[in-house]
């Protein structure tokens, strides 16, 4: 939980520090800086440490006897080592006014709690523990820096009896220094810290000692390069501090240890062994929990809208394409092709593979589930496959982002798996509507829990043995038949799937790639139980999906001509090129060619006038993700283009008629939503965009869509929310701005 109070106009007439080691000094520091305090006096066993203080000008006095230096003041803040808290507490008991706040900066709180409590009463509310997550090997006054806080997260863990008044004061206090206050219970910060902080440092002490110790090693220090400093800096760090800290949560600490502990000695059996399949699995899996974790660090992470960096496009007008290059792999392939590779026996070799937030998502559920997967290098993936049979419980819920098709699938495997498990997703994907594949794998025998109205997150029982369905599909979706299928594949008899319109097939040909007979009959798909899967190789062509911003950029910018590699032209996925060429789109497909039962071909595109035209229903599902692109396509266009039958359009990602209705109309399209699809009126060749600010309301597809509107705006168009991109076109701006779109990235 995040603390939104924002900091009034703070000032704090007396601040008493106590303890003057690198946190309270940096603290003070930014609190002088910011003229929020007025005087501050210093109290330190050391009288150096206060001479220096007073030297460096972050005190205005101090006194060799503590309850001089708290006497009167507003805000005690109290920096010594934990476990001299609650002497310090006993000292100046008798000093605290009423109006007196205090608070702490130690890094376990339930010992102080227990000290305050002990101290100055069960029900004193004017102690606020708190722990700022920033700190370095350095120490002391001389370390202290204004700015050490900026940016880094500030856990204030209040209590029942903690009065506002005292946390909106040492909340305030933090946000001056730039730091993030953030929220926890006692319990949960010292079980956190201990897994992140305690346990490294406990482990650094030991691996030096134990090598210091070694006299064989004697020439380690001379020869030890970036691995020993990286693991072991901390093991400079404060030995009096960190003694406190695992007396201080020695409960905690231990739970953590011991768990380190069995995985350790897990891990030295498995180098006993040579188990390669099992080391590549730890160590991909920890590079993957490190490497994201740097990109947390340097905010690139896509969390979530809530929790990752506000992105903005600026889109100048005008420009024209050219080139010859290759958009991302195939999301949806992508998505399937670590499921059954992970479901296969042996080892499937993946080339291509979008390494986009979405098929992330699902590749590390995967891996949660005990699955080794190495890379994603360069479009690379290999995957050692489990079998049917083999995946394992995951230790958490699976979190899948904002991908639909992760969490649809995924329903129908899990469905039929020994384990219970958890699917939760980001706000987007939280609000999207999951009964389409609950019910029905309800109906097979399958136990799922949802939230309100069907929506995530899903609850899904384990061992419950699932029966085969004839199911007639509601809508035309290919996750609700792939999810179907996918449980078809454990049911007893027959799993038989009626679609009312041709969706994209790609489960059926994986299915049949992976050697998994699957009969196609029309409309009708069925499997069976009992059969297995067999390692592949996979070469996963470029996403059609991507490829159509550019299509449609190149059709609308005068004098362009693009030639788009090794797209995938599935005939279940190409409604976007057959409708923009009944609009009269210049589309010429070449070289064409068949790589793992799917079609490819390199799609040359040159500028053409559009016309307005009656979208053919039977091309809505053929194009379903495409609509956005397609929309500004109808923009440029002569005449009206009206779409109806689309309504699936409303559940994705965003509501895509609304956000790409109320964008076109901000940028003065004349263009209305109806309930099933949009009316445009197009501007032709002599209108254009107006300039503008438009909400891509946090769906990668309407931000990709306004910006390449930007090649027929009058002016610059602002496209706000745009992280979201990185879910199915990683490099999307780079590649957008090397083909002549003029587009740059605005971090908010
Ligand atoms: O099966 C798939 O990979 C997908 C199917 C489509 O969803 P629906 O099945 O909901 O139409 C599509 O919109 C989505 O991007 C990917
Ligand atoms: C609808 C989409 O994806 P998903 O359903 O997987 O979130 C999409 O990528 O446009």
């Amino acid at each position: 939980m995040s603390h939104s109070r924002s900091v009034q106009t703070l000032y704090i007439p007396r601040v008493a520090i106590i303890g003057l080691g690198l946190i309270g000094c940096s603290w003070v520091k930014a609190l002088k800086k910011s003229k929020s305090v007025g005087l501050v006096s210093g109290f330190d066993r050391n009288i150096d440490s206060m001479q220096q203080a007073l030297q460096a000008g972050l005190i205005d006095d101090y006194s060799l006897q503590i309850n001089d230096v708290v006497n009167d003041a507003d805000l005690i803040i109290i920096s010594v080592p934990i476990l001299a808290v609650a002497e310090v507490l006993g000292q100046i008991k008798s000093s605290i006014s009423e109006k007196t706040i205090l608070t702490d900066v130690g890094s376990v709180k339930g010992n102080i709690s227990k000290d305050v409590s002990k101290v100055l009463g069960e029900n004193f509310d004017r102690f606020v523990l708190g722990h700022p997550i920033a700190g370095s090997e350095r120490s002391g006054v001389s370390a202290a820096d204004e700015n050490l806080f900026k940016r880094h997260k500030i856990i204030l863990t209040p209590e029942q009896r903690t009065c506002e008044r005292a946390l909106d004061l040492v909340t305030d206090a933090w946000k001056i220094t730039g730091g993030m206050v953030e929220l926890m219970s006692v319990q949960r910060h010292d079980e956190v810290l201990a897994a992140t902080s305690h346990l490294p440092h406990l482990l650094a002490y030991s691996l030096v000692d134990t090598l210091a110790n070694d006299h064989e090693n004697n020439d380690i220090f001379n020869y030890a390069a970036g691995g020993f400093r990286d693991f072991t800096r901390i093991a400079s760090s404060s030995p009096i501090m960190w003694r406190d800290i695992f007396v201080g949560n020695k409960d905690e600490v231990l739970k953590a240890l011991d768990l380190f502990t069995a995985d350790l000695q897990q891990l030295r059996d498995v180098v006993a062994n040579e188990d390669k399949t099992q080391m590549m699995g730890t160590f991909t899996r920890a590079k993957a929990a490190r490497d994201h974790f740097t990109k947390i660090l340097a905010r690139r992470a896509y969390v979530d809208s809530m929790t990752s960096q506000i992105v903005n496009y600026v889109a100048k007008p005008g420009g024209k394409l050219s080139g010859e290059f290759r958009v991302p792999g195939d999301k949806s392939i992508s998505h399937r092709s670590i499921m059954l590779g992970s479901l296969a026996e042996g080892t499937t070799e993946i080339t291509g593979f979008l390494e986009g937030e979405d098929s992330l998502a699902t590749l590390q559920s995967f891996r949660d589930m005990g699955v080794v997967i190495e890379g994603p290098h360069r479009g690379r993936v290999t995957v050692h496959g489990v079998g049917l049979h083999g995946l394992k419980t995951p230790p958490n819920a699976l979190y899948l982002g904002n991908s639909g098709t992760s969490m649809r699938l995924l329903s129908g495997l899990m469905s039929a798996q020994s384990f219970d498990v958890e699917m939760t997703g980001d706000v987007s994907l939280s609000k999207r509507p999951m009964d389409r594949v609950a019910n029905p794998l309800r109906e097979m025998g399958a136990v799922i829990e949802s939230a309100d109205k069907g929506r995530p997150p899903l609850k899904i029982k384990g061992g419950q043995p699932l029966k085969g369905i004839h199911y007639v599909l509601p809508m035309a979706s290919a996750q609700v038949k792939s999810c179907l299928l996918l449980a078809g594949l454990y049911a007893e008899g027959e799993t038989t799937v009626i679609e009312p319109a041709p969706t994209r097939d790609h489960t059926e040909r994986m299915l049949k790639g992976f050697g998994y007979p699957v009969d196609v009959d029309g409309p009708k798909v069925t499997v069976r139980p009992g059969g297995k899967l067999t390692a592949t190789a996979i070469d996963v062509p470029s996403d059609i999906s991507s490829a159509a911003f550019f299509m449609v950029a190149a059709s609308i910018a005068k004098d362009s001509d693009i030639t788009l590699q090794h797209v995938g032209i599935n005939p279940t996925r190409v409604g976007v090129i057959n409708i923009l060429r009944q609009m009269g789109a210049n589309i010429e497909m070449l070289n064409e060619s068949e790589v793992g039962g799917e079609p490819v071909a390199d799609l040359r595109i040159r500028s053409a006038q559009l016309k307005g035209i009656q979208i053919p229903e039977d091309q809505v599902p053929l194009a379903i993700d495409e609509f956005p692109a397609i929309f500004i396509a109808a923009a440029c266009a002569e005449g009206t283009t009206v779409l109806t039958g689309a309504e699936e359009l409303r559940v994705k990602e965003s509501d895509r008629i609304q956000a790409m209705v109320e964008g076109m109309q901000a940028l003065g399209v004349d263009a209305v939503g109806t309930e099933d699809g949009a009316i445009i009126n197009g501007f032709g060749s002599e209108g254009s965009f107006n300039g503008g600010e438009v909400d891509s309301v946090d769906d990668h597809r309407i931000a990709m869509s306004f910006t390449i509107a930007s090649l027929r705006a009058n002016a610059p168009i602002l496209i706000k929310d745009c992280a979201n991109v990185a879910t199915s076109f990683p490099g999307f701006v780079e590649l957008a701005s090397e083909s002549g779109i003029q587009v740059a990235v605005e971090n908010a």
